[in-house]
């Protein structure tokens, strides 16, 4: 499968086109309207998130309830739209209008695309960087995410996610008894955190952080379970899943790191203290008695969760503002701001997971057969029993 996403902050409209959705699969714009909602919430975002009640409409792959294996179009349509159709408008304006406006971007915000993309692109605007730079974009990526989830559920493989720091306040490890219990959980709190004490902290610090006029990041972790053994390929770097995961994890705004299993902590431990032993028995075939390496060895999947952590750094936007230098004046500035997200940890864990679901559910379509959804099943059935009794 392939996706590209379209559209502007506060333009009209967000557009995605997938591409190789297997025919037969059932969708309905509910699957997808729940995690866009999922997105949305979470303690610590801005005004907007007010404004704007995500939506998809489904315009093209799917009749009556099923994908037909045809491109998928799905609109997201923005709701501020109607507070920005002049400025953000395709049609041309004259000079003078752009002036009535004065909504003409000359101040780089650091921590932003603005200076280099205007720079990079020739523009005098930096609107034109903005708009697209946004994490508005996200929303699209989520409404993929839900159709990766949406095939891989098929399969009874379930994606989760939940925040582990917030502004340095760390949840301690709690113990899940699957992915669906962890999502159930972290459904439940505002930060998307499974520890009751380390949530009320981490509300606190954003509460604090706002006060303040700053903002604070912080650190989420996406759980795969039900991976078969062999997604990914060790024979070409841009065949390794984890390879994958990881530059999708690093794509999502602001996000600064990433760790697959124990992932940066390796660097302290010696071997006997990281690898997976391997075990067998007849009913299961092949296991592992613990999942440290985060379930990949080689760029495929051992069959053991895939864990992977994100790090998001701060919201850039400060209403306590950095320093920084218009591109017109070249005179110094701090910016004023009209509004921003103090916090959009919890929201990026579900950005994460759909980012994730999407790189899980390509591979395995990859392996089992893209083309219709019973194929794919009997292949991966037979998959399953030949990798059992390996
Ligand atoms: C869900 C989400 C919401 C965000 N909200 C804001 C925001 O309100 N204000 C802001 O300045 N940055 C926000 N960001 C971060 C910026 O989009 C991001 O830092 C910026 O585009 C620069 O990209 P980079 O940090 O990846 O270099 C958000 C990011 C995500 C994932
Ligand atoms: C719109 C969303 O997030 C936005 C991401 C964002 C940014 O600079 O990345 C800035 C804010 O937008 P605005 O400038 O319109 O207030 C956030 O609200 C969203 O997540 O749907």
């Amino acid at each position: 499968m392939r996706y590209l996403t379209a559209g502007e902050s506060h333009g009209p409209q967000l557009t995605a086109i997938i591409e190789g959705v297997p025919a037969g699969m059932p969708l309905i714009a509910e699957d997808i309207n729940k995690e866009l909602a999922r997105r949305q919430k979470g303690y610590g975002r801005g005004r907007r998130m007010v404004i704007e009640k995500d939506q998809v409409q489904i315009k093209s792959g799917v009749r009556h309830g099923f994908t037909t294996g045809a491109p998928l179009t799905l609109v997201i349509e923005n709701n501020d739209w109607k507070h920005w159709t002049k400025i953000m408008g395709s049609e041309p304006i004259t000079e003078e209008e752009e002036k009535e406006m004065k909504r003409v971007i000359t101040r780089p915000r650091p921590g932003h695309a603005d200076l280099n993309g205007a720079i990079k692109y020739g523009h005098r605007d930096m609107r034109n960087i903005l708009e697209r730079s946004s994490a508005r974009e996200t929303t699209a990526r989520v409404a993929v995410g839900a159709v990766a989830k949406k095939i891989l559920s098929m399969f009874n493989i379930q994606v989760g996610g939940h925040v582990l720091v917030i502004g340095g306040v760390e949840a301690k490890a709690v113990d899940y008894e699957s992915v669906e219990d962890l999502k159930a959980r972290s459904e439940q709190s505002p930060v998307r955190c499974l520890d009751p004490e380390a949530e009320k902290k981490m509300i606190e610090a954003i509460d604090q952080a706002k006060k303040n006029g700053d903002s604070i990041g912080g650190i989420v972790e996406v759980v795969v379970e039900g991976v078969p053994i062999g997604l990914g390929s060790h024979v070409h770097y841009d065949r390794k899943l984890d390879g994958k995961i990881a530059r999708a994890i690093m794509s999502i705004n602001a996000f600064k790191g990433v760790e697959i299993g124990i992932g940066f902590e390796a660097a302290y431990l010696f071997g006997s203290q990281v690898h997976d032993e391997i075990v067998w028995d007849e009913e299961n075939g092949f296991n592992r008695r613990t999942n440290r390496l985060g379930g990949f060895e080689g760029g495929m999947t051992n069959g053991m969760p895939i864990v992977v952590k994100g790090v998001m750094k701060p919201i850039p936007t400060l209403y306590k503002p950095l320093e920084s230098v218009d591109i017109e004046t070249k005179e110094p500035f701090t910016a004023s701001i009209e509004r921003s997200d103090s916090c959009a940890v919890p929201a990026a864990s579900v950005v994460a997971e759909s980012v994730v679901a999407w790189e899980v559910a390509n591979e395995f379509l990859n392996k089992f057969g893209e083309d219709r959804v019973s194929e794919i099943g009997e292949n991966y059935k037979k998959y399953m029993e030949y990798a059992r009794t390996f």
